[in-house]
This record gives structure tokens, C-alpha cells and sequence, in this order.
């Protein structure tokens, strides 16, 4: 409840509900795309990446579709950018897009530019019961790339299974991660961008 809250936060107060033209062409071709909603793509957009395993999915089904946490286990792995419609009122209206874990920066099948173009929000998943040197490395990558195409992106980043840390850990956990990430940033000059 409160990560759909949060959620529903990030689109309304980040302004998303503007931040993508209506009439916006996306070409005949999407093949690695997977759309949930007979909707247009007019609607403000959260995209939610990580690596693989760090629970994308789960964390979009449980939170808008009410699985039940134990049901997540059976998810099977998203291998095609997964489009939902959050239409829950009249004033939460926006799409999350899910990505499959391990994305390719330069494969020529997916535009990211046109992506990131259109984006308002875009939160960054990591598995905290995990090595999450790789996902840092990913999530820099990730938000160094976003940034050049988009620089209007609110970028967050979610901890996430921390169910299996004690209180302690995950406190410095989440510090840890959190001056990581902003060093890899402030490293490649990009200190404007601090992540939450
Ligand atoms: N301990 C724990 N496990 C979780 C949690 N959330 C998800 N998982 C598990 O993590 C595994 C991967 O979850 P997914 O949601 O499929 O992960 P994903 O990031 O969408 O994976 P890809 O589609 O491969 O990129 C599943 O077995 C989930 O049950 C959590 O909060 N705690």
C-alpha cells in the first residue's frame, strides 16, 4: 500500500501527467514490446528497471494487480518491455512499464531515446539480498543514459527485499547504496543528479 502510494506520488508530483506529447508517432514496429492496455501511449510514464531477479514484476503485480506476495514466486522472468495502465480514479491515470532484467543498451530494437524521451519517472530496483555491486553499475549506467536523452527524468531508487535483513543491516544497507550511487554520479561529474 505504501509503495502504491509512492507510486501515485512520483506521477503527480513529478508532472508526468505532461510530459508526453499525445500525438507522439511510435512507428508500426514495437517487437519487443508487450501491451497489457488498449490504451494510447499519451499517458504519463514510469518505468521501472533493475537487474533480473531484483522484483520488477512483484512489485507492480502486488501493488496494482493485488497478488498476494507468496504468488510472486511463480513470476516468470519478463523478456519483453511489459506496458500497464494504472487507471484507479479519475486523478491516477499514468502507465508503468516494466523491463526484462537484462536490457541492452545497443540493441538496435529498442529506441531508448524514444523511451526515455517521453518519461517521467523512472525507479531503479535493487535486490538488497544480493552482491549489489552489479546493480549499482547497471543503475549508473542506466541513469547516465536516461539523463542524456531526458535530463527532466526524477530518477529513484527502490531497496527492495530487505525482508531478509535485520534492522541494522538494512539501515546500512540502504547507506551504502545510497553514497555509492551518488559517488558513481558525482565521479562522472553528474553531481546534479542525486538519487533519493
Ligand atoms: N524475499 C523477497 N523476495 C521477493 C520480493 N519481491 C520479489 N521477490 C522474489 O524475487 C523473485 C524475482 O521476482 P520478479 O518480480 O520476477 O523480478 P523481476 O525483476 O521482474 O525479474 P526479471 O523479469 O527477470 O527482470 C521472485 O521469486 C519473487 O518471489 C521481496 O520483497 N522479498
Amino acid at each position: 500500500m505504501s509503495i502504491q502510494y509512492e507510486v501515485e506520488q512520483l506521477a503527480d508530483s513529478y508532472g508526468v501527467s505532461d510530459s508526453f506529447p499525445k500525438d507522439f508517432d511510435y512507428g508500426e514496429e514495437e517487437p519487443d514490446i508487450e501491451d497489457s492496455s488498449a490504451s494510447s501511449d499519451s499517458k504519463p510514464r514510469i518505468l521501472l528497471m533493475g537487474l533480473r531477479r531484483s522484483g520488477k514484476s512483484s512489485i507492480q503485480k502486488v501493488v496494482f494487480h493485488k497478488m498476494s506476495p507468496n504468488e510472486t514466486l511463480f513470476l516468470e522472468s519478463t523478456n519483453k518491455i511489459y506496458k500497464d495502465d494504472i487507471s484507479s480514479s479519475s486523478f491516477v491515470n499514468f502507465q508503468i512499464w516494466d523491463f526484462p532484467g537484462q536490457v541492452d543498451f545497443l540493441d538496435p530494437t529498442f529506441d531508448y531515446e524514444m523511451i526515455f524521451r517521453g518519461t517521467g519517472a523512472l525507479i531503479f530496483v535493487i535486490d538488497a539480498q544480493d552482491d549489489y555491486m552489479e546493480a549499482l553499475g547497471r543503475l549508473h549506467l542506466t541513469v547516465s543514459r536516461a539523463y542524456r536523452v531526458n535530463p527532466e527524468i526524477n530518477f529513484e531508487v527502490f531497496i527492495h527485499k530487505v525482508d531478509g535483513l535485520s534492522d541494522d543491516h538494512k539501515i546500512e544497507t540502504q547507506r551504502d547504496i545510497h553514497q555509492r550511487a551518488n559517488d558513481d554520479l558525482a565521479d562522472a561529474s553528474l553531481e546534479k543528479l542525486h538519487l533519493r
